[in-house]
């Protein structure tokens, strides 16, 4: 028995599976690159093999680890674990009850729990667990996981509720790849407590590797980057990096807006645009006004390709004809870390977009959701606004600040509620913007063309970051920039066109209100903006603003 409890980095957590390995490699030899690329933990688990072969497996393990001190657990068998000195074991919940392997095992072993919900972690905690292993988060093929509920990483979040100051760290298993490992890690943060993963637990990934040291390498990176981003918060209740950038007074504000305007006419950022049939026209036409180029293609293949050469996407389920192509568009924007901008049309109105809603958001994060009273509602679960087709009903939130802002935390993005009000998100800040016109409300697409205005903005604030960044915000956040200052101006920009166009003597109705706009968009410039924008920054509680 060690003499005292061993310090455990969770950050990139081995489970061997010697079947998957490719044809010709060796365990031990995969083991070592491994462990060169930096894995942390290691499981030793061997589901199909004897007693005796294990022990051998187990002992050869340790004594390569050891070189790296690098600790090992053993998965289910207390025996092997006491043959071979191991750190401690891991057990799942049909396994040895948690209470009689800590009697067993003694206090200084290290025992992590397989659990798969807030109730299961509850208990793993008052039984005594060092970790849990939070899982399945997706499909996986090294296990059979078909009779369990795949978590996504909006399950994971709970579960890291459930788990708040309790001292008790977690690592997620299953599914993890490098396309969607910076998505889990962001979108995992737990709503309520902010408790984020220590660490995720890896099979195939790292042993079906014919160079598994790059795949740790690969993996580890992005585990540290995040982990030092969560560290360096400056209040542990935000959703995003501290930017000493990113100004939060009205005036410094509007200047941002205008630095993003002035972008986007100079850089021409590539809207990758997947909207829906009735818009399709108008979201172009409003892109090309403002000085942006848009493309809006759809099909998987073709915009897998498009990824690394847009500046951001806009996935809108309006007509929802191109499932497949969101969901590769969206996975491929995580991986090149382009910001997302989701615009659930009407999500609350059936049960096949509430279906949709859920499984696009199970495959990629979203940077911002952008979507009125009752498609914001739906998505927080409140009963406040109720739906009608694409419209909302009902006079609205009591408290629209309080909804956007614990939206923006549960969902770890920016959340941009739009109505006669505008109130924008990053779970920290909610701005209220008063500008518009209701003309706006009698020409089909406007909701939809200020989700492609808020993408295009979201475009120009990564350009903004990268022309101005700081070394170290570089590799701590899925998307870099300020996506608040985007998400507002692309509101802004639309809202104040439309007034300037409403004003106009040759504005007679919807008809010519439409053509209007585009040449109002077309037209609009920073200093106009900022005379007439009506914004009201409300601070968070913990910055003695308003809860
Ligand atoms: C880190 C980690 N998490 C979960 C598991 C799964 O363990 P269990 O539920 O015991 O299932 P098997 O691994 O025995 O199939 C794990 N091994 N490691
Ligand atoms: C061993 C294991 N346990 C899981 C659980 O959910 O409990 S998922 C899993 C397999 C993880 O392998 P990969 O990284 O190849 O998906």
């Amino acid at each position: 028995m060690s003499s005292s409890k061993p310090k455990i980095d969770y950050s990139l957590y081995l489970v061997t599976g010697r079947e998957l390995l490719p044809p010709g490699k060796d365990y031990y030899e995969s083991l070592e690159e491994s462990l060169q690329g930096g894995v942390t933990l290691v499981q030793v688990r061997e589901k199909l093999t004897d007693t005796g072969e294990f022990i051998d497996v187990a002992r050869r393990t340790k004594e390569i680890c050891d070189r790296y001190k690098v600790p090992v657990l053993i998965n289910d068998r207390i025996d092997v674990h006491l043959a071979i000195g191991s750190a401690g074991i891991h057990i799942g919940q049909s396994d040895c009850p948690l209470p009689l392997a800590r009697q067993l095992l003694g206090p200084n072993a290290i025992i992590g729990v397989s659990v798969s919900s807030p109730a299961d972690a509850k208990r793993a905690v008052a039984q005594g667990a060092d970790y849990v292993g939070i899982g399945p988060v997706w499909p996986t093929g090294s296990k059979d996981v078909s009779k369990k509920v795949l978590l996504s990483p909006e399950g994971v979040g709970a579960v890291l509720d459930a788990l708040a100051g309790t001292g008790v760290e977690a690592v997620a298993i299953g599914g993890i790849h490098p396309p969607n490992l910076q998505y889990l890690l962001h979108a995992s943060i737990a709503p309520n407590s902010r408790n984020h993963l220590a660490g995720i637990a890896i099979i195939s990934d790292i042993v079906g590797s014919r160079i598994p040291k790059e795949a740790s390498e690969g993996l580890r990176k992005v585990v540290d980057s995040f982990k030092r981003s969560r560290e360096t918060l400056d209040h542990p209740q935000a959703i995003f990096c501290a930017k000493a950038q990113s100004p939060r007074d009205t005036e410094g504000i509007l200047a941002r807006v205008g630095d993003l305007m002035r972008i986007v006419r100079n850089n021409t950022p590539l809207i990758h645009q997947i909207t829906n049939n009735v818009v399709i026209n108008d979201s172009a036409n409003a892109t090309l006004a403002v000085g942006a180029s848009p493309i809006m293609a759809t099909n998987a293949r073709d915009v897998k390709d498009l990824s690394p050469a847009i500046g951001a996407l806009l996935v809108n389920f309006g007509t929802i004809t191109d499932k497949e192509g969101m969901m590769v568009a969206g996975r491929e924007a995580n991986v090149n870390r382009k910001p997302v901008v989701f615009d659930p049309v009407a999500v609350g109105a059936t049960s096949y977009r509430r279906e949709t809603s859920k499984e696009l958001l199970a495959h990629w994060q979203p940077t911002v959701i952008k979507g009125n009273a009752a498609e914001i509602g739906a998505l927080a679960q409140s009963a406040e606004v109720a739906t009608r087709g694409v419209d909302s009903v009902g006079s609205g939130f009591s408290d629209p600040a309080k909804v956007v802002r614990d939206l923006a935390r549960r969902r770890a993005a920016i959340i941009v509620l739009t109505g006669e009000h505008d109130y924008i998100s990053d779970g920290e800040t909610v701005i209220k913007a008063s500008n518009g016109h209701k003309l706006l409300g009698v020409i089909t697409g406007s909701g939809c063309m200020t989700g492609t205005l808020v993408t295009t903005f979201c475009a120009a604030a990564r350009l903004y970051h990268l022309a101005n960044h700081d070394p170290f915000e570089e590799e701590s956040q899925l998307v870099q920039g300020d996506m608040l200052m985007g998400a507002l101006a692309g509101v802004l920009v639309i809202t104040i066109a439309a007034e300037v166009a409403a004003a106009r003597s040759d504005v007679k109705g919807p008809g010519t209100f439409r053509a209007a706009l585009i040449d109002e968009l077309y037209n609009l410039t920073p200093d106009v903006l900022v005379e007439r924008a009506k914004i009201e920054v409300i601070s968070p509680a913990w910055k003695g603003g308003a809860d």
